[in-house]
């Protein structure tokens, strides 16, 4: 059977006109049949196309000849390909004339103009979220150096008579006295957490100038506590401080403030070995 050009190609015996557009990629396709099955060429303006495609990852030859694959449009592919189809009946020659229409320019100035113009909102709108973060993060790091440096020295000049010590416990002094190193702290199970905290039990090690370690419990803050729970703590401490000891409270044992400004702060009390009072006697 002599070669014949199937229709789902896009060159013909009287030839086609494709026309692409510049940068994008495209196929010339010579679908054909015949028996015995038909050996394909491809020419370029009269030129065999090896030519183009030796040396050039760009054009590349596929289902046996049959696709002519373009990865990108120049204007250099501009010209009529002809797709040489022959077996021992017969010889045909279909073929397309290729048209690559390159961005006017008045497109291209305003693709350009439009690209620009989002390119400064965008970089505008980065610009400004960045110095607002940067300014929201100055603020909270000068608070934090603020609250930090009254965590130690407290404000007692500022405290008002009318008003209870709790609620301004947060002007109260520390006492450097009740501070623990870390390393004479040794974590042990927890005993039980409250709203924003969680207590430990402990051995504490040099405690009060004692040889053997002493038992305690350990309050901080849970993870992923934010700087309220951390305030909340402070004052919790300050108070404890404030109060001093008695019979009949659990003390203040001491504490490890060392790392406050990482939002570490660990209050030690005396550890009751019964848990919490409410479970021992709930009518009370
Ligand atoms: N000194 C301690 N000895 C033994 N267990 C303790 C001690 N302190 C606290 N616990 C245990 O840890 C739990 C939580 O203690 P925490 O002081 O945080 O509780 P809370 O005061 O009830 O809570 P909140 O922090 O919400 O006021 C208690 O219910 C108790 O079981």
């Amino acid at each position: 059977m002599a070669p014949r050009v199937l229709s789902s190609s896009n060159v013909s015996l009287e030839g086609t006109e494709i026309t692409v557009k510049s940068p994008f990629p495209f196929l010339i396709t010579c679908y054909v049949e015949g028996r015995p099955k038909p050996k394909i060429t491809w020419l370029k303006d009269g030129k065999n196309v090896d030519e183009i495609i030796e040396n050039n990852d760009e054009v590349s030859l596929s289902d046996d000849n049959q696709i002519l694959d373009f990865k990108s449009s120049t204007k250099k592919y501009e010209g009529k390909y002809e797709c040489n189809v022959e077996n021992r009946v017969g010889h045909i020659q279909p073929f397309a004339n290729v048209i690559i229409e390159g961005l006017s320019n008045t497109n291209l100035v305003i693709t350009i103009v439009i690209f620009t113009i989002i390119f400064i909102i965008l970089f505008s709108f980065v610009i400004i979220l960045f110095n607002k973060n940067k300014k929201n993060k100055n603020m909270r790091n000068d608070m934090l150096q603020l609250e930090l440096f009254f965590f130690r020295r407290g404000n007692v000049d500022k405290l008002n008579k009318e008003c209870t010590i709790e609620e301004q416990a947060e002007l109260l002094p520390y006492d450097n006295a009740f501070e623990v190193k870390r390393e004479n702290i040794t974590l042990g199970k927890q005993l039980g957490a409250g709203a924003f905290g969680r207590v430990l039990l402990a051995q504490v090690k040099d405690l009060n100038g004692k040889e053997s370690p002493t038992r305690a419990a350990v309050k901080m803050c849970k993870f992923g506590h934010d700087r309220a729970h951390l305030l909340a703590l402070i004052m919790e401490l300050k108070i404890m401080i404030h109060l001093g000891k008695h019979l009949n409270i659990v003390n203040l044992l001491g504490a490890h403030t060392s790392n406050i400004d990482k939002g570490e702060l660990w209050i030690l009390v005396e550890y009751c070995k019964y848990g919490n009072l409410l479970e021992v006697h709930p009518e009370s």
